[in-house]
């Protein structure tokens, strides 16, 4: 593989982020500027268990959208089998998104950017979900201290996303080939900078922690769909195509 080419696969990558991020990390310093207020707080905590997955929910939804139409600009992506591209989107959405999320996640007073405010770990009292909350929280706060930049985490979750080892992929060399030149390209742009040599195993040894908050966050929407299935039959249709 080219020099050429792994710097072709690094800018448009980096190209497919910038215009698919949702909020620019500047917006979302700017924003951070305003958590939500005690009052606002308690609001959040009196929501019942269902309304709030269903805000959750949306939010989700609205963030995956963005993830989706990611993916669809990756060179490549759109010439696997549509089998593939389903699969390899199902599996890794939500992985890039919490990928994303440590762009929302302000250190100084350990909050996440929610429905338009900055709120800490306690205004999702109300899930019943305080393990998964944690679990999302800690995620964050372990993938802020790396302080990625926008190319890295452009090309760390095209990796991701690019995973060939997903159940059921029919043309998983073919997902290997453009994993393996993402890959190239971010151990490059790490490179460049100098500063943390070991950043690229520091980053692939957090794919772990993704899965297993993958894994919590099903396990906590089966449990809800048994209680409470008319409320997921009311989430949004991709929420429940990706999840359910
Ligand atoms: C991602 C692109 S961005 O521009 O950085 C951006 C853009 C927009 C936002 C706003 C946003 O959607 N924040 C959400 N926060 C949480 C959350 C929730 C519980 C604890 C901690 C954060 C959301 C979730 O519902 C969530 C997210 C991941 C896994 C699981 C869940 C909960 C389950 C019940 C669906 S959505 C944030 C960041």
């Amino acid at each position: 593989v080219s020099m050429l080419e792994i710097d072709r696969v690094a800018q448009n990558v980096v190209e497919s982020h910038l215009e698919t991020c949702q909020y620019t990390t500047d917006e979302l310093k700017q924003l951070a500027w305003q958590p939500y207020s005690q009052e606002e707080i308690r609001i959040f905590q009196n929501k019942s268990c269902e309304a709030m997955w269903q805000l959750c929910a949306s939010q989700v939804t609205n963030a995956i959208q963005y993830v989706v139409e990611f993916a669809k600009r990756i060179n490549g992506f759109m010439e696997l089998c549509q089998n593939d591209q389903i699969i390899l989107l199902k599996a890794g959405c939500l992985e890039v998104l919490l990928v994303r999320m440590c762009r929302a996640y302000n250190p100084l007073n350990n909050t996440l950017f929610f429905e338009g405010k900055y709120g800490g770990a306690q205004i999702f009292k109300s899930l019943g979900c305080d393990d998964l909350t944690i679990a999302i929280f800690d995620l964050a706060k372990s993938l802020c201290r790396l302080q990625l930049t926008e190319e890295e985490i452009a090309l760390f979750t095209a990796g991701v996303l690019l995973s060939p080892d997903r159940a059921w992929l029919t043309e998983a060399r073919k997902v290997k080939k453009l994993q393996d030149k993402v890959y190239l390209a971010l151990q490059q742009v790490i490179h460049k900078t100098h500063l943390d040599e070991d950043k690229l195993s520091k980053l692939v040894s957090k794919l772990s922690m993704l899965k297993s908050v993958c894994n919590l966050h099903m396990d906590k929407l089966q449990l809800f769909k048994l209680l409470h299935p008319e409320t997921v039959h009311n989430f949004p249709p991709l929420y429940r195509e990706v999840f359910t």
